[in-house]
C-alpha cells in the first residue's frame, strides 16, 4: 500500500514531449517533486514522430536533389534513395532513445510513469490504477491528426505511418496541403514515388507568402508532384493491391497509399470522463497569457494542447520554460513569442518571419519590398538550384525589418538571422554592412536588403 506522500507531487506533467521537457527540467533543478506521465514511449512527437526523424528523410532528399541538380555540372550520376537503409539510419537514431530519456528523468529526480492519465478531480489524476494529486498539473498532451470522416478511412495512414513505411510505395496521395504533406511529398518524390496532394482550399501552405509558395510550386511541378487544389477526398476504396480515391470533383484517382495531414487537433483525452474544471475549445485548453487554465488555476497547458499560438516545437518549448518560471518565481511569466520564425523542410525550403506583405499594408505601414528570384546568385548556381527567391519588407520609417520570406536551399537556417534582426531591432543597413562569413547562405542576406 503506497503512502499518500508518495502520491502527492509539487507538479504533475502529463505528456513527455518537448514542452514538458523544458518545463520539468528547471523544476527538478530547483528541487521540486515532479511526476512525468506518458502513455506512449517517452520523448513526444518532435523527438520520436515529428521534427527529428523527419529530418533524416529530408536530409536524404536534399542530398538526392542536390546530386541530381548537379549531374553534368561536376557530378557524374544522380544518387538514389535506398529507403530501407534510410529507415535503418532513422531507426538507429530512435533506438533506445525513450528508455534513455526515462533513465535521465529518474537521475534528475523525477518520477516518470508510463500510462494513460485521466483527470479525476481539479487537483488529481488517475494513472495505472493510482490516484495522484499535485499542487499544479501541467497538461502537455500535444495533438493528434484530424481524422477524416469518410468511407474507407481505415485505408488512410497518418504521419506516423509515413515515417515508418518499410518500403516506399510507387504512388502516394496526401490529403491536405500543409506543412506535413508538403514536406513528405518532396521526400517521397525525390525518393522516386509519384506524388499527388489534394488541398481543400485554393492554395497550399497558407501561412507562407504566396509568391514564395509560387517558387515551391514550380519546384513541385518540375519534380512531377501533382497538386490538386479546391479538391477534397470523399472516399477511399481498396481494389486489389491499389487504392481508389474519389474526390469532391468526382475524379477517381488510383494510388498505392493515402496519408492524411489535414491539420492536427489538441489531444484532450486526459479530460475524458472528468473535465478537471478545465475549459476547452476546438483549439485546446483555454489559457490566459501565462498558459494557465482560465477555469482551473491549478492547471497549466503548454505546447500543442493549449489554445494558444502555433503548433511548433520552439513555441511549445517557450510555453514550458515560462510555466516553470511562473511556478518557481513570485510572479507569473508570459512566454516570449513576439517573433516566431517558421519553415517547411521542402526542397527548396520555405521560411518566414514577421509580417506578410498584405498584413503590413493592412496595418498602413510604409515599407519597401525587396524581392527577386535568386537563382542567378552563386549560392544557387554552385548547387544547381533552379528555384529560389526572397522577399524582405523594410520599414521606410526607420529601416527596420518588418518581415522576411524565403524560398531557397537553407532558407530555414537563414530565416533565423532575420528573426533575430526583427526581435532586436537590427536595421536593414546593419545587415547590409555586416561582415558575414563569406561565401555563405547567410552572407546573401546583405543582397536581400540592399
Ligand atoms: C510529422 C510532424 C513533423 C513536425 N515537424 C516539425 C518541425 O519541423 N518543426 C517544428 O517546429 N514543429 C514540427 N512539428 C510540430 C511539433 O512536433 C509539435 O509542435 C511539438 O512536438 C509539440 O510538443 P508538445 O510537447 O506540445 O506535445 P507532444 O510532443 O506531442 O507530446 C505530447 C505527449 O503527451 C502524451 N499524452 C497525451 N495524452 C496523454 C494522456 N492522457 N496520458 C498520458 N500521456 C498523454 C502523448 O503520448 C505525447 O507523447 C511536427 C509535427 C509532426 C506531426
Ligand atoms: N516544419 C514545421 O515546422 C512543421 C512540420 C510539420 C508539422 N508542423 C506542425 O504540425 C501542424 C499540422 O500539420 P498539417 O500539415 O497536418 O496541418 P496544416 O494545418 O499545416 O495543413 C493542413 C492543410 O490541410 C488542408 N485540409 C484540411 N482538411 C482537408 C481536407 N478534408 N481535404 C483536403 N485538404 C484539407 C487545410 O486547408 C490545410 O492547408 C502544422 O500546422 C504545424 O504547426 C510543423
Amino acid at each position: 500500500m503506497e503512502t499518500p506522500e508518495l502520491n502527492h507531487f509539487d507538479v504533475i506533467l502529463i505528456g513527455s514531449g518537448t514542452s514538458a521537457y523544458y518545463c520539468a527540467t528547471p523544476l527538478l533543478e530547483a528541487g521540486k517533486k515532479v511526476a512525468i506521465i506518458d502513455s506512449r514511449p517517452f520523448g513526444g512527437t518532435c523527438a520520436l514522430r515529428g521534427c527529428q526523424p523527419k529530418k533524416y528523410f529530408v536530409a536524404n532528399a536534399e542530398a538526392v536533389a542536390m546530386g541530381r541538380q548537379l549531374v553534368g555540372k561536376g557530378i557524374e550520376a544522380a544518387p538514389r534513395t535506398d529507403w530501407k537503409a534510410l529507415q535503418a539510419l532513422k531507426g538507429e537514431f530512435l533506438e533506445g532513445r525513450s528508455e534513455e530519456e526515462v533513465e535521465d528523468w529518474r537521475e534528475a529526480g523525477a518520477t516518470p510513469i508510463r500510462g494513460e492519465a485521466r483527470m479525476v478531480a481539479e487537483d488529481a489524476i488517475e494513472v495505472d490504477g493510482r490516484r495522484l494529486t499535485a499542487e499544479t498539473i501541467v497538461l502537455a498532451t500535444g495533438g493528434t491528426p484530424v481524422q477524416l470522416d469518410i468511407p474507407g478511412s481505415e485505408h488512410v495512414g497518418v504521419s506516423d505511418d509515413f515515417l515508418d513505411l518499410p518500403d516506399l510505395p510507387e504512388r502516394i496521395l496526401f490529403v491536405g496541403g500543409g506543412y506535413i504533406s508538403c514536406e513528405f511529398a518532396f521526400v517521397a518524390a525525390h525518393a522516386g514515388a509519384k506524388v499527388t496532394i489534394l488541398q481543400r482550399s485554393d492554395r497550399i501552405l497558407k501561412n507562407f507568402d504566396g509568391e514564395m509558395v509560387g517558387v515551391l510550386l514550380e519546384a513541385a511541378k518540375e519534380l512531377g508532384i501533382e497538386i490538386r487544389t479546391e479538391e477534397e477526398v470523399r472516399a477511399v476504396e481498396k481494389v486489389g493491391e491499389a487504392l481508389k480515391v474519389t474526390t469532391s470533383t468526382g475524379a477517381v484517382l488510383e494510388t498505392d497509399a493515402v496519408f492524411e495531414a489535414a491539420g492536427r487537433a489538441p489531444n484532450l483525452s486526459v479530460l475524458d470522463g472528468h473535465d478537471g474544471g478545465v475549459e476547452t475549445n476546438r483549439s485546446g485548453v483555454v489559457v490566459d497569457e501565462f498558459m494557465r487554465s482560465v477555469s482551473n488555476p491549478r492547471v497549466f497547458a503548454i505546447g500543442d494542447c493549449a489554445a494558444s499560438g502555433m503548433d511548433l516545437a520552439a513555441v511549445a518549448d517557450e510555453h514550458g520554460k515560462a510555466v516553470a518560471k511562473s511556478l518557481l518565481g513570485d510572479e507569473l511569466v508570459r512566454p516570449r513569442l513576439e517573433v516566431v520564425p517558421s519553415a517547411t523542410f521542402t526542397i527548396p525550403s520555405l521560411a518566414s518571419v514577421g509580417l506578410g506583405e498584405d498584413e503590413a499594408r493592412e496595418k498602413g505601414l510604409a515599407f519597401q519590398v525587396h524581392k527577386n528570384l535568386s537563382i542567378s546568385w552563386a549560392s544557387s548556381k554552385r548547387i544547381g538550384e533552379n528555384h529560389a527567391g526572397y522577399k524582405v519588407l523594410v520599414s521606410e520609417e526607420d529601416g527596420s525589418i518588418l518581415g522576411a520570406h524565403l524560398a531557397r536551399h537553407d532558407a530555414a537556417e537563414v530565416i533565423n538571422v532575420f528573426a533575430l534582426a526583427i526581435k532586436h531591432g537590427i536595421k536593414a543597413d546593419d545587415l547590409a554592412s555586416f561582415p558575414w562569413a563569406y561565401p555563405t547562405m547567410s552572407s546573401d542576406v546583405k543582397n536581400m536588403v540592399g
